[in-house]
């Protein structure tokens, strides 16, 4: 993200524990009894935030005695407020809205705390108020840089994005600064899925280009001839919440839809009479195309010279997600060549665009502003779910909807800590061997502990498990908080099973596996014997290590990137590949053997630095006794 020019600051800290800055909040920082955990995506970079002040009883030093401790004390009509760092403060907070809000989100802020509309600011300004605030509300138009951050000096506590992308907010910056984010993902999804249809339907019979003719005083109804929608194919590209609603009013219209999302539940598009397809089946059968997919590095500019060369000769093209998934010079060229007839577009690489954007000024395109989310319910909504999320993260409530820093208990996080990266990388690894287009439903984590399960807090493996398998194919950030929300919403049914073994009970966890059912796998030796993905690790003095790949067992360091490998157990194979990466410049960082039968098959698990290149990877695949192998990114 570009920085953002702030100016000069004469104090330059950028204290966690600072001290609020404004002489309106009173900070009651006495020696604690309890404190809370506030933790980055990193494990390692474990923070440890402002303490809990209150004069509790022992009994009280828990979350629940805090709470009970806090009501007593605002039923006695005292101004108390407990945010999310635990602090406690008798001045109401002050809320910074920079971006026009719905009344409603306003009202309840106001009756929470003292509200501060100021819209237009610059980014200057911004950095001169907000060490005077204790929460920000943003759209998609307020750039939350790391300077930002850095003004607020300590006293940020959350930033609301009332919205669902937070491309516009500096996540890792809010982290390092132990500020929450939180945003409202599903307030503005009706209203982006009927502007996709408002773009589509205009922009069959160019209706904006019509209008603009006739205010110019002209007459031309034999040029506006437009094209109709019954009985046309529409490709969904990107089944989630906007794009399944696109499709159940383009059935409306008559459309025949197909969708491509390769993590989408098929059955959930069957029942909306849609049918799952490959990217390159929708994209050549397609006569409208419609963009809901998130910007991701796999969807970057996803639509290309290559891609639309495979389209469907005159396609019309609808973006309402995010616009660096056309490659935009791309599209002007395609346009030109009339590959694609028309485009409709709501979103861009940079917004605004340049004033002389040739896709802007090209007479084939209708654009829009990024009205996608602007009408004035789904406002109202996301004002309303913002101003909640915000108002329960300044009261250190977990929000469902948060997007970085989830809240562990200390104890119970760096007891898990080594674990916690095991179940994020296994979960990475899972996900990566399920085929494209497969549409993971159930996922089944085993834990083999010799705890009383009740005495094992398994939420946070879960939610890291859960964060490796939906990051790579999502632009959502998953964290303690919103694991299990993300998860029921992409329609992904996460599972536990313990099995108490007999080991030492000084270790939380003796292994974690992790199973994914009823999806085809890139490398079919990670199948078990009932057919499902089954990988399992183990933490090692303090490293996790994958030890079992289907019914084989290897044993091997979860650092840097993976190539499995089945092939003939026989002599020299360790040789054969090593040399082919070898000769590539690939390091090898560790090897390992597993076979089940001497003679038979085995797996050969290899520890890459940097990713081979397609060359080497075919070299490897053409090695006879090789069977099949693939590559893992941790
Ligand atoms: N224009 C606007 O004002 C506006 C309003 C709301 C949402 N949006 C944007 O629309 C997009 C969709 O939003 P949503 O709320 O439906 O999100 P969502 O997470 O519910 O849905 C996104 C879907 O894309 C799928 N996906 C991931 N990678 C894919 C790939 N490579 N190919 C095809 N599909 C892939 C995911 O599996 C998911 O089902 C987001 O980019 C969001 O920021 C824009
Ligand atoms: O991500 C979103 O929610 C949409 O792109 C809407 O953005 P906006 O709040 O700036 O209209």
């Amino acid at each position: 993200m570009a920085s953002t020019p702030c100016p000069p600051r004469t104090a330059t800290t950028a204290h966690l524990n600072s001290p609020l800055s404004s002489s309106s909040s009173v900070n009651h920082n006495k020696p604690s009894n309890l404190s809370f955990l506030h933790a980055s995506s990193n494990p390692s970079s474990v923070k440890l935030l402002h303490s809990v002040s209150a004069s509790f009883s022992p009994s009280s030093t828990t979350k629940t005695g805090i709470c009970n401790v806090l009501k007593t004390v605002e039923s006695a009509d005292i101004s108390l407020s407990r945010d999310l760092h635990g602090v406690v403060s008798t001045a109401k907070p002050t809320i910074l809205v920079s971006e026009k809000l719905g009344e409603a989100g306003l009202d309840l802020l106001r009756s929470f705390g003292n509200v501060d509309c100021s819209y237009d600011l610059s980014p200057q300004d911004l950095c001169a108020k907000i060490s005077l605030c204790d929460a920000l509300i943003v759209r998609s138009g307020t750039k939350v840089t790391r300077e930002v951050f850095d003004a607020a000096q300590g006293r940020l506590k959350v930033v609301g994005r009332a919205g669902v992308g937070i491309d516009n907010v500096d996540l890792q910056a809010a982290t390092e600064f132990g500020c929450l984010v939180v945003n409202a993902p599903t307030a503005n999804t009706i209203a982006a899925a009927e502007h996709g249809i408002a773009l589509l339907t205009s922009m069959a019979r160019n209706v904006a280009q019509a209008d603009a003719s006739m205010k110019a005083g002209k007459w031309l109804r034999s040029k506006y001839v437009g094209v109709s929608l019954v009985g046309k194919t529409l490709a969904v590209m990107g089944f989630g919440k906007v794009g399944s609603e696109v499709a159940r009013r383009a059935k409306g219209l008559g459309m025949h839809v197909i969708a491509h999302d390769p993590y989408a539940p098929a059955d959930r598009a069957r029942a909306i009479g849609v049918d799952l397809v490959s990217f390159e089946q929708a994209i050549s059968t397609a006569d409208f195309i419609s963009l809901h997919m998130p910007l991701t590095p796999a969807t970057n500019k996803v639509f290309n010279d290559d891609t639309f060369a495979k389209m469907k000769k005159g396609v019309r093209l609808i973006n309402v997600a995010r616009g660096g998934v056309i490659d935009e010079d791309a599209l002007v060229r395609a346009l030109d060549s009339g590959i694609v007839a028309q485009a409709a577009l709501d979103v861009f690489t940079v917004e605004p665009p340049p004033k002389d954007s040739k896709l802007v000024q090209h007479e084939n395109v209708t654009v829009t502003p990024h009205l996608g989310a602007s009408t004035k319910e789904a406002q109202e909504g996301v004002a309303i779910e913002i101003a909640e999320a915000v108002v329960g993260a300044l009261n250190g409530e977990l929000s469902a909807t948060a997007v970085n820093a989830p809240m562990v208990p200390p104890e119970v996080l760096s007891e898990l800590a080594p674990y916690v990266v095991l179940a994020e990388k296994l979960g990475r690894l899972a996900v990566q061997l399920v085929t494209g287009g497969s549409g993971i439903q159930c996922v089944k984590v085993v834990y083999k502990s010799a705890r009383d399960p009740d005495s094992l807090d398994t939420r946070l493996l879960r939610a890291m498990v859960t964060k490796g398998i939906i990051e790579p194919i999502s632009d959502t950030i998953i964290n303690l908080v919103n694991a299990d929300f993300i998860a029921k919403q992409k329609g992904l049914r996460i599972s536990e099973e313990r099995i108490i073994v007999d080991s030492s009970p000084e270790y939380p966890v003796e292994s974690i596996q992790v199973h994914i059912s009823n999806v085809q796998s890139r490398f079919a030796s990670a199948l078990s014997e009932n057919g499902n993905i089954r990988i399992e690790g183990r933490v090692k003095y303090g490293v996790p290590h994958l030890t079992r790949v289907g019914p084989f067992s290897v044993d091997v360091s979860l650092e840097g990137n993976l190539i499995l490998c089945r092939q003939v157990d026989q002599p020299g194979m360790i040789g054969k590949v090593g040399n082919i990466l070898g000769e590539s410049n690939v390091n090898v960082s560790f090897m390992s053997v597993g076979r089940t039968v001497k003679g038979k098959l085995a797996i050969m698990a290899i520890g890459v630095d940097e990713e081979p290149d397609k060359d080497t990877q075919k070299k490897i695949g053409e090695v006879s006794a090789v069977e099949e192998f693939v590559f893992l990114k941790l």
